[in-house]
Parts: structure tokens; C-alpha cells; sequence
């Protein structure tokens, strides 16, 4: 008889056939920074998970380099006073998060730090794009904003740009912009593959961010559509991206392993805010253990094939398998 159980009758056995390994060198670990140098303040619909202000950052870094976790993308928490239409501040070297950005820089140039460039957390409307009068983001124009967000964040010694926001044409415009300025070693990840989910919920709590009138599914994919996912990837591929992430992760693995089979760069996945606020929910209700499930569900992201994972369970997962 062929007997597929004789392959996992050991812990030795079942180690040797293993075709699948998650480790602290695939994930990217998302902060939140808090203007507030002493900050600390848990997101309530993320228990676990904190925005911290720069002394805290440092920490957090800290402790988790020496967990043997890399990867860093850090977002900002803006006050509502700092916001305005255009998202002025996302390109102002002297607003808090630029120069904490350069400190974290500074103290661990060994770390891989990665930014966000979107308007969302910067802009009173709380899209990614710039609003016209009639509620219409507007994409070329929004490129101009993203390109000097982009710039501001790479003189900050930025190792990796992430635009999140969707606009057309973004990755070649971003690239020219740091081109042109001497940037030529800044990488970018493109979010090429970037739903309009529901599992973001948590993340707009965390940074306030919530788009004030309606949504936002003029720019961000609908979860219906998959090979709308190669359109985006040849584009991305073509105007100069270094990675293609799909986002979310989970609800998303068919268009992770569809991006792995089709191109040659490698594929990160975000496991998104509401990810993890699902897990952590149910694991505070005592209905699932959060260290298995955690472990499950970052293997089958990558064995979907994913090579970086974006995960807020970053340094729960270094504590729980080092
Ligand atoms: N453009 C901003 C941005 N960058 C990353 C996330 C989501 C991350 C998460 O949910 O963990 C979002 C939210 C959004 O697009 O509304
Ligand atoms: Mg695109």
C-alpha cells in the first residue's frame, strides 16, 4: 500500500520533508509613530499593538533586531491640527515624523526601514488621492504631492518607498523624481495589488485616518477581480518597481500566488491590521491560541508565495520561535 502517513511518523521526518519555513528574515514589522516623544498608546482595536512615540520606536527596534527581525515600515499618527487638503506636511522635512524618521535612521542604520507614501493620514478629506469639489480624487495631480513625499522620505535615509495609494502611473513618476535627485539605491514596493478591503478598519483607528465622505473603490481594487491583478503588475514591472506586494494577505492568496507564478521579483504580502485585530480578538476571548494560529497563517501566506510578509505579528512571532 502507498502510505503518505510513513512521511510524518517523526518530528525528524516530518522536518526533512518540510517544503515550507517561515522566519524572522521574511517579515517587515508595521509601527506606528506618535508625536509624543514618551508616547504609548495601545490600538484599541488591536490589542497588542501600539503607536509609540520616537523613545519608545527606538526600543522597539532595538528589541527586535536583536529577535533577528529586519524589516521596519513605519507610518505616521497625525494630528487632526497638522492635516490639510493638500497633505503639506507629508513633504515637510521639519514635521515630527521626518525627523524621527532620520533618528531611527541614525541609531540603526543596519535596519531596512520602510515609509508609506500615500495622503491619507496627512489629508483632511483622509483619501490617498487629492479631492476636487465633487468628491473626485484626482490622479495626476495627486503624483506631483506623492513625488515630494517620496523625496522628503528618501532624504531621510529611507531604505524602502511603499505607495500604498493606488494612483495610476505612481511607481515611474516616484522613480523618476528619486532618480533625478541622486536616489537611485531607494528601492520601491510597490502595493500593486491593493484591494479595498474591510480588514483596514483597525489601521485607519490606529492613525485616525478614515477617508471622511465616501470610500475608497475609484482606486483601490475590488476583491472581485483577479486578473486585473496582471495589469497592475506589468505596469509596476515596467515603471521600475523593486517588489510587487498584494494586500491584504489572507483573503488574497490566490492573487499572491498568481503574481508568484507570473514574475521574477519578489512578492511581499501585508497582513493587514484587520488580520491581525481578528485573531486577537478571538485569542482574548480564549476561543483560539494566537501563537498557532499566527504561525499558521503567515505559512500559508508564504507558502501561497509570498517572500516578505508585512505582519503585526512580527515580534510575537520572533518571541514565540526563538
Ligand atoms: N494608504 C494608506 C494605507 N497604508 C496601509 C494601509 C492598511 C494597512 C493595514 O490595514 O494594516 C492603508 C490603509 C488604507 O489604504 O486605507
Ligand atoms: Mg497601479
Amino acid at each position: 500500500m502507498i502510505r503518505p502517513r510513513r512521511n510524518r511518523k517523526s518530528a525528524a521526518i516530518r522536518a526533512l520533508v518540510e517544503e515550507t519555513k517561515v522566519t524572522t528574515d521574511d517579515l517587515i514589522f508595521p509601527l506606528f509613530l506618535l508625536e509624543d516623544p514618551k508616547g504609548k498608546v495601545e490600538v484599541n482595536s488591536m490589542p497588542g499593538i501600539y503607536r509609540l512615540g520616537l523613545d519608545h520606536m527606538l526600543t522597539e527596534v532595538e528589541k527586535c533586531l536583536n529577535l533577528g527581525i529586519r524589516g521596519f515600515d513605519i507610518f505616521p499618527v497625525v494630528d487632526e491640527r497638522h492635516k490639510d487638503k493638500m497633505a503639506t506636511k507629508s513633504h515637510d522635512s521639519n514635521f515630527f515624523y521626518i525627523k524621527a524618521l532620520k533618528e531611527v535612521k541614525k541609531r540603526f542604520p543596519e535596519a531596512c526601514i520602510m515609509t508609506d507614501v500615500a495622503m491619507d493620514p496627512y489629508s483632511t478629506d483622509g483619501h490617498d488621492g487629492m479631492v476636487d469639489e465633487n468628491g473626485k480624487i484626482l490622479n495626476d495631480e495627486t503624483l506631483e504631492v506623492l513625488g515630494k513625499m517620496a523625496l522628503t522620505q528618501a532624504e531621510a535615509g529611507i531604505d524602502i518607498i511603499g505607495p500604498s495609494d493606488m494612483m495610476d502611473g505612481r511607481v515611474g513618476y516616484i522613480r523618476d523624481v528619486l532618480d533625478e535627485n541622486g536616489f537611485t539605491e531607494v528601492s520601491i514596493m510597490s502595493y500593486t495589488a491593493k484591494y479595498a478591503s474591510a480588514y483596514y478598519g483597525p489601521f485607519r483607528d490606529a492613525l485616525d485616518s478614515a477617508p471622511k465622505s465616501g470610500d475608497k473603490k475609484t482606486y483601490q481594487m475590488n476583491p472581485a477581480n483577479q486578473r486585473e491583478a496582471l495589469i497592475e503588475a506589468d505596469l509596476d514591472v515596467s515603471e521600475g518597481a523593486d517588489f510587487l506586494m498584494v494586500k491584504p494577505a489572507l483573503a488574497y492568496l490566490d492573487v499572491i500566488k498568481l503574481l508568484k507564478d507570473n514574475y521574477d521579483l519578489p512578492i511581499a504580502a501585508y497582513n493587514v491590521s484587520g488580520e491581525y485585530a481578528m485573531v486577537a480578538a478571538a485569542a482574548e476571548k480564549g476561543w483560539l491560541d494566537k501563537t498557532a494560529i499566527m504561525k499558521e497563517m503567515l505559512l500559508s501566506i508564504k507558502r501561497a508565495g509570498a517572500d516578505i510578509i508585512l505582519t503585526y505579528f512580527a515580534r510575537d512571532f520572533a518571541e514565540a520561535t526563538r
